[in-house]
């Protein structure tokens, strides 16, 4: 199938306002309700109101009879300035493979260039359907689900796959926790992944910076939310420097699968159809982040991580792996992790973990950003297998022991 596109344009600063999303937005579900929640949700619902949205899709009730989850999957793609975040987008326009995308670009500045770029570079202009907002600042998150839920209701039947391209100065946090918690955009479009563009030449420096307090820096932001990062421009640079690049990048997200690149070449499934936020892909996303984080498994009850502590860096970012055998008691667990969220909700940008909890011979699953929490009983435990719980913590001043211990609190 022929690649095509539909093209929709905001203006600045678009989804730079964390403050938008207040609080009291926010919710957090204990896993233990989670659970019962969850699937039925996304899909019952999606079922009783699709109708109201799209047209000459899918019959609704086929679709809740198969149980089926028909959302328009979104990827965010993010990085700093000039990190080759257009030149992805061209990239995925122009590869074989199969989806009709829609893009939301994000521009930066009244003069629209980006969008000409990736024009040039499309094979069917007739789709690209120009949209601009005017000022989108301070009314960030509004916009966005407005601009997204008309795309779903206007045009669904015209492409697969939402891509939405954030701006170099953007912080990824409040887009993301938009597609988590606005009850109406989650039930017609999932949030995919974030794909972060690392330029490999001046990432460090970006990196290092060392902002006034409470401002962040939003290169360490855009690589703690990232569910995939594409360290690019490599041929701008030693192997060396590839190297500490890379091991900074893992200490600040050791979830993320990490690519090489050169112009964003990248195979399409590395950036399309990641489930980075779907339970059900949970497990092999902890795990492929298993074989890319180097752990130094100890013997003994609990492992702790490998990431890197002989170049540690100052930045407040970091993140925290617990991987341990044993088993927990999934009360406890979830009082835990509903104080924790309530104290330390705004600094833990994303957590997911496979549980091995008491009396049940099933996985438990889970995935939160910030306070917004997915949690479900997963796949069952082979009956040779060893249950070892994985536990991955991206945030800001993430207090490890006191995280580990937290944890071992909840074994049984
Ligand atoms: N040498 C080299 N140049 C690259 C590579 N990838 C992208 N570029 C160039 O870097 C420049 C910036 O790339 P863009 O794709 O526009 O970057 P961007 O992140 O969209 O930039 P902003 O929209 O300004 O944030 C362009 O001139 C690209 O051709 C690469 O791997 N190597």
């Amino acid at each position: 199938m022929a690649t095509r596109q539909l093209f929709f344009k905001t203006t600045p600063q678009f989804l730079a306002h964390s403050s938008l999303i207040q609080p009291s937005n926010r919710f957090s579900y204990p896993l233990r309700i989670i659970s019962s929640f969850l699937y039925r949700d996304h899909y019952r619902n999606f079922s009783s109101t699709a109708s109201d949205y799209i047209t000459g899709e899918l019959n609704s009730s086929v679709a809740a009879a198969l149980n089926a989850d028909i959302r328009v999957p979104a990827t965010v793609i993010t990085g700093f300035l000039g990190s080759g975040k257009t030149t992805l987008l061209n990239h995925i326009l122009t590869s074989q493979h199969g989806k009709r995308i829609a893009v939301i670009e994000n521009e930066f500045g009244e003069v629209d260039i980006d969008s000409s770029l990736v024009a040039s570079h499309s094979s069917s202009n007739e789709e690209i359907v120009m949209v601009n907002n005017g000022c989108l600042c301070c009314t960030v998150r509004g916009d966005l689900v407005k601009l997204l839920l008309e795309l779903v209701k206007k045009k669904r039947d015209k492409f697969d796959h939402i891509v939405i391209e954030t701006t170099g100065l953007a912080k990824p946090g409040p887009v993301i926790e938009t597609f988590c918690s606005d009850e109406m955009l989650s039930r017609h479009v999932k949030l995919d992944g974030v794909v972060t563009l690392v330029d490999s030449k001046h990432a460090m420096k970006h990196l290092n910076e060392v902002k006034p307090r409470f401002v962040v820096n939003e290169a360490v932001e855009q690589i703690a939310y990232s569910d995939r990062i594409i360290l690019n421009k490599i041929d701008l640079v030693a192997d060396a420097d590839v190297e500490s690049l890379t091991n900074r990048i893992k200490h600040i997200n050791g979830m993320a699968q990490i690519k090489l690149a050169q112009y964003g070449i990248v195979d399409m499934d590395f950036v399309l159809g990641v489930g980075g936020y779907d339970l059900d892909r949970i497990e092999s996303e902890v795990h492929s982040n298993d074989s890319h984080c180097s752990h130094q498994h100890e013997s003994g009850h609990e492992q702790h991580d490998g990431h890197h502590h002989d170049h540690l860096h100052d930045s407040a970012v970091s993140s925290v792996s617990i991987v341990s055998e044993g088993t927990l008691d999934l009360d406890y667990f979830d009082d835990w992790l509903e104080r924790l969220i309530e104290e330390k909700g705004d600094d833990i940008y994303r957590m997911k973990g496979i549980l091995s909890v008491s009396d049940s011979e099933q996985r438990y699953v889970f995935q939160a950003v910030h306070s917004t929490l997915d949690g479900c009983p997963g796949k069952e435990w082979g009956p040779s297998e060893k249950r070892i719980n994985k536990i991955v913590f991206i945030g800001r001043n993430l207090d490890e022991t006191a995280l580990r211990k937290g944890f071992k609190g909840c074994l049984v």
